[in-house]
């Protein structure tokens, strides 16, 4: 293991399902305490890569690499590496029978053996982090979008990541509650999270993140500082796709 390290590094990584070549050689590091917003068209790969990050998708080729650690090894422990990792989905993925208390303290139970006391105290302070405490005794049924996705960040957190992965994490909400949850991904990246965020959001992209990645195709079309990529793109695919995001009237991105 090397002195420096990438919190991830991903080298010359390429998926297929079946004839369907999805990534063709993506090439890319997130430093630690970066943000880094991957952007791109409907179908480009973005969840794919995200996937492939912490090995939810075996790579067809290439390598990924945690904290040193190639995942891409057939010899590596692979649950321990993922547990470096917290992954914040679309769909808020919570236990419906559970309560929000139980929810953020069950993995941290299973995965890491914490004791109850520890796990409860744990989870206590990280629903207050994203501003939900209140909810604690509550179902997910009885939350609206937003307060189920403030609780899905707070059980990733709970396990203590290196690295969260964001997958989309405002696209199944209402437009009102959006801002909430980013909010929340705002202050996570002012404390230093390293932090790799699959998004629509093009605000959040330019003000947040240290780099966007732009993704058409499967492969990476332009990759470089937020305010750059955003607002003086150099690649004219990168310029079409934002011309039409960034229209109101176009919706099919
Ligand atoms: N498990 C799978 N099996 C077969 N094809 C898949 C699978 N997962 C993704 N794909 C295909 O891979 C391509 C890229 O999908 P992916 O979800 O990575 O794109 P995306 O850029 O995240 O799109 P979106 O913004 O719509 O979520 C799509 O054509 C999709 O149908």
């Amino acid at each position: 293991m090397s002195g420096v390290e990438h919190a991830v590094e991903i080298r010359d990584l390429h998926k297929s399902f079946g004839e369907l070549e999805v990534l063709k050689g993506i090439d890319f590091s997130v430093e630690p305490g970066q943000v880094v917003c991957v952007i791109g068209p409907s179908g480009s790969g973005k969840s794919t890569l995200l996937r492939c990050v912490n090995l939810l998708e075996q790579p067809t080729s290439g390598r990924v690499v945690l904290e040193g650690v190639e995942l891409t090894d057939p010899d590596v422990d692979l649950d321990a590496a993922r547990r470096r990792v917290g992954m914040v989905f679309q769909q808020f993925n919570l236990f419906p029978h559970m309560t929000v208390l139980e929810n953020v303290m069950i993995a941290q139970r299973r995965v890491l053996k914490r004791g109850k006391a520890e796990a409860e105290r744990v989870a206590r302070e990280n629903l207050e982090k994203v501003g939900i405490a209140e909810k604690c005794d509550a179902y997910p049924a009885q939350l609206s979008g937003g307060q189920q996705q403030r609780v899905a960040i707070a059980r990733a957190l709970a396990m203590n990541p290196a690295l969260m992965l964001f997958d989309e994490p405002t696209s199944a909400l209402d437009p009102e509650l959006v801002g909430d949850v980013l909010a929340v991904m705002r202050k996570l990246a002012e404390e230093g999270m390293t932090m790799l965020v699959v998004t629509h959001e093009m605000a959040f992209a330019r003000d947040v993140a240290d780099r966007v990645v732009f993704m058409d195709g499967g492969v990476i079309v332009e990759d470089g500082q937020a305010a750059q990529v955003i607002g003086d793109p150099q690649q004219e695919r990168t310029k079409a796709f934002l011309r039409r995001v960034l229209d109101p009237t176009h919706t099919d991105v």
